[in-house]
């Protein structure tokens, strides 16, 4: 089935001029490191404001090693630190955004050295990006993938993408929030019947009716629409931004009353920002806003 989606798509890509070949499917062809030295898992290229990350394990289907951890880790936090960047898309390959983490390389841990050593705690850096993340899935997101998609802030999906936590099957559990962000995510029952069988899986089209994804592309389209959205989005106020993120983030922690008391204070907070004067200002004056990202 993905030998058949592959191939339709490498003939398109090949049509394209190379400008528009930043898709999922020739992301070697502009890819550029940033800062960061040689990078071994993922290629990383910037358009315009937005960074882009592709996990590029083609061999194992993107299954999350802990060498590709440490290194998007890496690149995140550079590309958060950067203030020509607004935005951040992460994706795959048309046949895998993530096959999950990596079960040659863990099969054989033992628990003490998991409790010890936190095992995968590093996974959870992600979510202390300042800058919005888009996810742009293609194929398997499995396991581990499926819990990265959901640790981004949008998640579009490409028509043939496979949302799963399949964990079960091999004698474990989900370990980096598919028992905890899918069921707020998708609700109880699904992630459930996802989590406790193993095989019960979401189409694109299940992801996006279910909430789980903000909305479904064509395969070969969903990269460039995650860039456009991105692009709009870095080319707002930066610190705006930025409290948007912190405060939907806050409604997975907080009760409602207090969620409330700390969106209104960070909207309070807005009004000493010069961004906000600029963007009501040219409202008014009925021109674009020009913003400074103070
Ligand atoms: C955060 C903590 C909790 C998370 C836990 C998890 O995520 S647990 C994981 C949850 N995820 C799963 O349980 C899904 C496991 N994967 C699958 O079930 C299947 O690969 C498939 C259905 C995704 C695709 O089937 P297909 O017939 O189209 O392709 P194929 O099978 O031939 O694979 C091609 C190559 O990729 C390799 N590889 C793939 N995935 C992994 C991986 N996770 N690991 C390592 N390697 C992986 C595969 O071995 C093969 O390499 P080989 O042998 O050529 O050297």
């Amino acid at each position: 089935m993905f030998a058949a989606l592959r191939q339709p798509l490498a003939r398109a890509s090949a049509a394209k001029p190379l400008a528009r070949a930043f898709s999922a499917y020739t992301p070697a062809q502009n890819a550029v490191a940033p800062a960061s030295p040689k990078l071994e898992y993922l290629l990383t290229e910037t358009r315009g404001r937005v960074a882009l990350v592709t996990l590029h394990r083609p061999k194992a289907l993107n299954a999350l090693c802990n060498g590709l951890f440490v290194e998007l880790n890496q690149v995140l936090k550079e590309f958060d630190n950067n203030k020509d960047i607004g935005s951040i898309v992460i994706t795959g390959s048309e046949r895998a955004f993530a096959a999950g983490a990596d079960i040659k390389e863990m099969k054989d841990r033992q628990f003490i050295e998991n409790y010890s050593e936190n095992f995968l705690g590093h996974w959870t850096q992600i979510t202390t990006i300042r800058k919005p993340i888009i996810a742009a899935v293609n194929g398997f997101a499995l396991g581990g993938g499926c819990e990265l998609a959901m640790m981004c802030d949008i998640i579009y999906a490409g028509d043939k993408a496979v949302f799963g936590q399949p964990e079960i099957k091999l004698g474990t559990i989900p370990g980096a929030g598919g028992t905890q962000r899918l069921v707020k995510a998708v609700g109880k029952s699904k992630a459930m019947e996802m989590c406790l069988t193993g095989s019960v899986n979401l189409t694109a089209q299940e992801a996006e009716a279910a909430g789980l994804v903000s909305k479904v592309y064509p395969a070969e389209q969903v990269l460039d629409e995650a860039i456009k959205t991105a692009s709009k989005i870095a080319n707002l106020s930066v610190p705006i931004v930025q409290m948007v993120k912190d405060a939907i983030n806050q409604s997975f922690e907080m009760p409602l009353q207090a969620g409330l008391t700390f969106e209104r204070r960070l909207f309070h907070a807005t009004f000493g920002t010069n961004d906000q004067k600029e963007g009501m200002s040219a409202f008014a004056e009925k021109r674009k806003p020009n913003f400074t990202n103070n």
